[in-house]
């Protein structure tokens, strides 16, 4: 019969707990029995541990990286001595602070590490913004308008990954969003900024250790405070008006570099803002077809490994421009299914 670890009022989170006694080789079928601290009792086990046992329903609970001397637990019954909880054990799971996503003094890689080992119930409890979970972005479907002229052969299969949202990308709760990023990737304004400011100082952090960004090249990172897992921080090219093959080869790399980094990192919820199309003034009309047509492409090859792919626009005008051309890339399969 395994433990349970109920709600830990600490962010010492359960994962956290349940590794350092996995760490000690705890066997399953542990069963906790509350004594009252023998002398020896480390220094740091002043406090109430949160543990359940299912069949003795008993509950401690753990107080803010201390244990109250009151309780302390000892692993009987199954044969497991204290020892194997030895109290540095002990101590390193009263003793980890709770994560701060607010300062830059923390440790970026722990913090990373933990909020990727976190449910999406105890990330939600850390985010530095409010969210919009996938559920509540609709896949793209044809407004029914005359559309475009089509491109490629209507697939439904493809048609069901694609959604445009128009709204805030710091949002999302997904698995990446990209960032449309500066060569130094330590921020700036525009989208870049607005993720930034969500993430909190952690994510310049872990930034500052990347070497920067080349234009049409993609680099990941945590998230920290947003709700999407990660970021995909991307550098499009500097237009201001006048785009030749150079820019429209770099823009496409910044969308296909960022889809095979999610692909790398197994993950299959992605967003986009409009890259380029701000300060770096590459025109949206020209943007929104090397857009559309290497997501088209990327996902043709590539079927199994993305669920979602969301163009996330801010404009308005953005907005009208994309439901005008995700017909001709996206094009409607307008055959009847066959009823057999
Ligand atoms: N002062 C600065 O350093 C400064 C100022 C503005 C922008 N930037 C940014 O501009 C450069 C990149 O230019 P760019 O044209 O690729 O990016 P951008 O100027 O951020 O514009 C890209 C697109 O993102 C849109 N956008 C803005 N905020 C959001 C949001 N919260 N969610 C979704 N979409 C949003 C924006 O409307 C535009 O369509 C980088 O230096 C970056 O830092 C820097």
């Amino acid at each position: 019969m395994a433990f349970q670890i109920s709600k830990v009022t600490a962010r010492v989170s359960v994962p956290v707990i349940t590794r350092v006694l996995e760490k000690q080789q705890l066997s399953r079928g542990v069963k906790f029995t509350v004594f009252h601290p023998a002398a020896n009792t480390p220094p740091c086990a002043r406090g109430g541990i949160n543990i359940a046992t299912r069949s003795e329903g008993k509950r401690f609970s753990v107080s803010s990286g201390v244990f109250s001397r009151s309780v302390a637990v000892l692993l009987g019954a199954a044969g497991v001595s204290a020892a194997a909880l030895s109290s540095s054990a002990v101590c390193a799971m009263a003793a980890r602070t709770p994560i701060n996503l607010d300062t830059d003094k923390s440790d970026w890689k722990e913090t990373k590490k933990e909020l990727l080992s976190m449910s999406m119930k105890e990330r939600r409890e850390l985010y530095r913004t409010d969210y919009i979970s996938l559920d509540k972005v609709p896949v793209w479907k044809h407004s029914g308008a005359a559309s475009a002229k089509s491109l490629y052969k209507a697939n439904d299969e493809l048609n069901q990954k694609i959604s445009l949202f128009r709204g805030d990308i710091t949002k999302l709760e997904i698995d990446a969003i990209a960032n449309a990023a500066n060569k130094t990737l330590l921020g700036g304004g525009g989208v870049d900024g607005a993720i930034h400011r969500g993430a909190g100082p952690l994510l310049r952090k872990e930034c500052s250790t990347l070497g920067g960004c080349e234009t049409g090249e993609a680099k990941i990172t945590g998230a920290y405070g947003l709700p999407a897992k990660y970021v995909i921080h991307t550098v499009g090219p500097i237009a201001h008006g006048s785009v030749g093959e150079t820019e429209r080869r770099a823009l496409r790399d910044c969308y296909y570099n960022c889809l095979r980094t999610a692909t790398e990192n197994q993950l299959r919820t992605v967003a986009f803002p409009c890259i380029s199309t701000g300060v770096y003034g590459y025109p949206p009309e020209q943007a929104v077809e090397v857009a559309l047509k290497t997501v088209r492409e990327y996902l043709e090859d590539n079927p199994a490994q993305m669920d979602r792919v969301i163009f996330c626009v801010f404009l308005k005008s953005d907005d009208d421009l994309y439901k005008s051309r995700l017909p001709a890339y996206f094009p409607e399969d307008v055959l009847p299914k066959s009823k057999l």
